[in-house]
C-alpha cells in the first residue's frame, strides 16, 4: 500500500516571546500561516519492520535524525505497530529556513501514516505526538492559520487572512533555532501587538496585517547576518506591502496584494538573491 502527502511551509505573521522558561524553551505567541510552498512525502508499506528515509536532497539527515523518521518512530510505538514503512522526502521548502520543513514533514508523516495504516487517530491526538518531537509539528498538523501559544505547541485556529501573494527570499546560510533563541534578551525587546493582528486579520484588513507585522527574533538574527537586513529593505524598495523575517530566519517573506506589483518585487529580488519563491497563502 502506498499514500502521498503535501508538506507546505509556516510563516510566522507574528512571534511574540514573553519569558524564558524553566524548561529551557521561550513561551510564545505566535500567528502563523500556511503557505504553498510545499515538500512532497510519497509513503510506501514495508513487511521488514523497518523505518527507511530517503530524500532528494543529499545533505538532509536520511536517519533517525530526520524528524519524518522520528515521526514514524513515535507512531508505531503509540499504536504499537510492527509493520515498516519508506518514506521518500522531494524537499521544496528551503532548509534550516524558518519556514518549518522539516517540522511539516514529520506532521505529514503522522496524517499519512494515521491514513495509510488506518489508526484512526483524531488530529489533536496527532499534535500531541508532534509536540513530543518539536514545537512546530502541532501547528503543521491542522495547518491554516492559528495562533500558537506555551512553546509554540498549544494552537487556536482562527480566521484566514484576505488572499495575497507572498514572496520568499532565503540567503544562502542556515540558521539555528536554538542558537537564535540563546541569544534573544527578553527584557530588551518590543512586542507585537497580538490581538490586533487577530482584529485585522478577522476584519481582512490588509493594511493592517502589513503594518503589524512583527518578529521577536529578527532583530537577533538580523545583527548576526547583515544579509537579511538587507533583504528586508531591497523588498520593501522593489514594492511589497509588508516585509518580515519568518520564524528564526534567515528566510524574509514580502506580502504583496496587486499581482501587477509581483513581478517587480520577484525579479528585483532574484537579481542578487537565488533562493526565491512567489507562492500564495494557504491559510
Ligand atoms: C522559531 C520557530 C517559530 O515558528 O520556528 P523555526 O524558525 O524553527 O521555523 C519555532 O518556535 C521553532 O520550533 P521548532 O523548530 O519546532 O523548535 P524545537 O525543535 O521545539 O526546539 C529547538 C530549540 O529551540 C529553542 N526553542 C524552541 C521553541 C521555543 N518556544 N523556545 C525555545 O527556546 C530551544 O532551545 C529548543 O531546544
Ligand atoms: N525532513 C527534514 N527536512 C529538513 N530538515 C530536517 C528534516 N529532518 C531533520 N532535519 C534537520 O532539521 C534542522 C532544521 O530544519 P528545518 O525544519 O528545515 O528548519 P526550520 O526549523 O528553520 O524551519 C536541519 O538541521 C535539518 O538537518
Amino acid at each position: 500500500m502506498k499514500y502521498s502527502i503535501k508538506a507546505p511551509a509556516k510563516i510566522n505573521l507574528t512571534l511574540d516571546t514573553l519569558k524564558k522558561r524553566s524548561d529551557g524553551y521561550h513561551e510564545v505567541e505566535m500567528i502563523m500561516t500556511t503557505v504553498d510552498l510545499a515538500d512532497r512525502l510519497d509513503l510506501a508499506d514495508r513487511e521488514d519492520g523497518k523505518i527507511v528515509i530517503d530524500v532528494s536532497e543529499g545533505f538532509v539527515p536520511n536517519d533517525h535524525r530526520n524528524l519524518a523518521y522520528q515521526a514514524a518512530d513515535i507512531l508505531r510505538k503509540h499504536c504499537n505497530i510492527t509493520r515498516g514503512v519508506s518514506i521518500y522526502i522531494t524537499k521544496r521548502i528551503p532548509v534550516s529556513a524558518g519556514l518549518a520543513g522539516g517540522s511539516s514533514d514529520a506532521a505529514a508523516t503522522l496524517k499519512g501514516l494515521n491514513q495509510l495504516w488506518s489508526l484512526g487517530l483524531s488530529l489533536d491526538e496527532l499534535a500531541e505526538l508532534g509536540a513530543k518531537i518539536g514545537s512546530d509539528i502541532p501547528f503543521c498538523i491542522y495547518g491554516g492559520t492559528a495562533l500558537a501559544t506555551g512553546r509554540g505547541e498549544k494552537i487556536e485556529k482562527i480566521a484566514s487572512p484576505p488572499p495575497c501573494w507572498v514572496i520568499l527570499a532565503k540567503p544562502p546560510i542556515g540558521v539555528s533555532t536554538a542558537d537564535i533563541y540563546n541569544r534573544l534578551n527578553v527584557d530588551e525587546i518590543l512586542h507585537p501587538n497580538t490581538s490586533e493582528m487577530i482584529r485585522a486579520i478577522e476584519n481582512q484588513d490588509f493594511q493592517s496585517i502589513c503594518a503589524g507585522l512583527h518578529n521577536t527574533l529578527e532583530s537577533v538574527t538580523l545583527d548576526l547576518y547583515p544579509e537579511v537586513k538587507k533583504i528586508k529593505e531591497q523588498m520593501l524598495k522593489f514594492g511589497a506591502d509588508g516585509v518580515l523575517m519568518s520564524g528564526s530566519g534567515p528566510t524574509v517573506f514580502g506580502l504583496v496584494q496587486k499581482e501587477s506589483r509581483l513581478n517587480r518585487v520577484y525579479n528585483g529580488l532574484k537579481g542578487f538573491c537565488s533562493d526565491v519563491y512567489a507562492v500564495r497563502l494557504l491559510g
